[in-house]
């Protein structure tokens, strides 16, 4: 139900003059999945899968090549049936026992990868595409194309702009056709390094300008933890652990989310009482995990490198170490043999053999060891 509009516009919409289109809030403003299985003949790609996106908010579905993020995207937009589930957009049901809306009535936007402009339009053909004609078509492109800082770009084409500035295009007129949701796909990926870390941002901020309701399909972590106000992470088509981008990070649900979502290296370890024992000492654990053998998942920037003489250390031999520019990754085995990664700031080159100690911060996350043939 439409029922409260707010003004809510950030201080640089406003300064860009008020959008087309109202920001709405509802209590049923937002994205409801329930209970969506696919498979593909024997091939089971999405199993179950339940998530809420609220109204205005951007929500990444974060996942391996294959784990079944396109396939979900696809049911969401109505390219695709599934076997079993709902889905409710606004309070609408778009599927559902006996429902079936078809794309084009379902108020959904997407913005793929790349491709999305067409080329025989200019830019102000492709915002204004399916707006009503009239003097209003010409000031809402001119509105869109000022709110994803394209201001005056109307007669250009499309292959006359860059990779992102046809992305942002392509998100205006997504926006303009003011869709209650908005499937962006793996929308940077086709970008290169430098031009998607300033892209992916301004598309943020257009989205929360706009007070947008967003799903984000990505394999990127950073990007889905540094865009996202909820991640949901699809591992082999269930969803593994919905939750705030800290949450997923810190406190992974299980091992497998830990190793998807930033680096681990695992230890071996036992639990007791809340603590773990493992070649790093005897430290508490983050996490409730039972009595008995577990892996510890350390990540890198847990562990401090130190010169031979340091006190109460874990002592490590170099085995190697890489430069990436903000920093170098140095491996070192323990005594135990197992093997850690260490994460330190600037150059370090420390030459392999060199007799080291370890220092680890905080609590260890840890988890149930697997019994053989687990
Ligand atoms: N139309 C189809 N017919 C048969 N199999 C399909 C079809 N679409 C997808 N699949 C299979 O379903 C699985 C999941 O594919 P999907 O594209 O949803 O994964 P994804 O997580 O988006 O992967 P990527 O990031 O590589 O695009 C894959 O094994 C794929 O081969």
């Amino acid at each position: 139900m439409r029922s409260v509009v707010i003004e809510q516009f950030s201080a640089r919409a406003r300064g860009r003059g008020a959008l087309p289109h109202p920001v709405v809030a509802g209590a049923d403003g937002g994205l409801v999945v329930q209970g969506l299985s696919k498979s593909f003949g024997r091939q089971r790609v999405l199993t179950d899968v339940a998530l809420t996106v609220p109204p205005r908010s951007i929500t990444a579905v974060l996942g391996p090549s294959g784990c079944g993020k396109t396939t979900m995207l696809r049911i969401l937009a109505g390219f695709e049936t599934a076997d079993a589930g709902v889905v409710r957009l606004a309070g609408r049901e778009l599927l559902g026992p006996g429902a079936w809306v078809p794309p084009q009535q379902r108020r959904i936007g997407l913005l793929p990868q790349e491709g999305a402009l067409f080329p025989h339009l200019t830019v102000g053909g492709n915002v204004g595409f399916g707006l009503p004609a009239g003097r209003d078509r010409a000031a809402a492109v001119a509105r869109w194309l000022e709110l994803v800082g394209l201001p005056g770009t109307e007669s250009r084409r499309p292959e006359e702009l860059s990779g992102g500035m046809q992305q942002r295009v392509a998100l205006a007129r997504a926006l303009a056709a003011d869709p209650a949701l908005i499937l962006l796909d793996e929308p940077f990926s086709s970008l290169d390094a430098a031009l998607r870390a300033s892209v992916r941002e301004e598309i943020a901020w257009v989205l929360r300008d706009a007070g947008t309701t967003a799903v984000l399909v990505t394999h990127d972590q950073g990007e889905a933890l540094s865009l996202a106000d909820t991640v949901v992470l699809l591992l082999d088509g269930r969803v593994a652990q919905i939750g705030p981008p800290a949450q997923l990070y810190h406190r992974p649900a299980t091992l497998a989310a830990a190793a998807f979502v930033g680096e681990i290296v695992e230890l071996a370890g036992t639990a007791r009482a809340g603590r773990i024992d493992s070649a790093l000492g005897h430290r508490p654990a983050r996490l409730p995990v039972p009595d008995g053998p577990v892996v510890v998942a350390l990540r890198p920037e847990q562990v401090t490198l130190h010169d031979a003489a340091t006190e109460g250390g874990i002592r490590a031999q170099v085995i190697e170490h890489r430069y990436f520019g903000p920093d170098t990754v140095i491996r070192a085995r323990l005594a135990s043999g197992e093997v850690v990664a260490v994460r330190s700031p600037g150059y370090q080159p420390v030459a392999a053999g060199t007799a080291v100690e370890l220092a680890v911060r905080g609590d260890l996350l840890a988890y149930p060891a697997p019994r053989a043939g687990e």
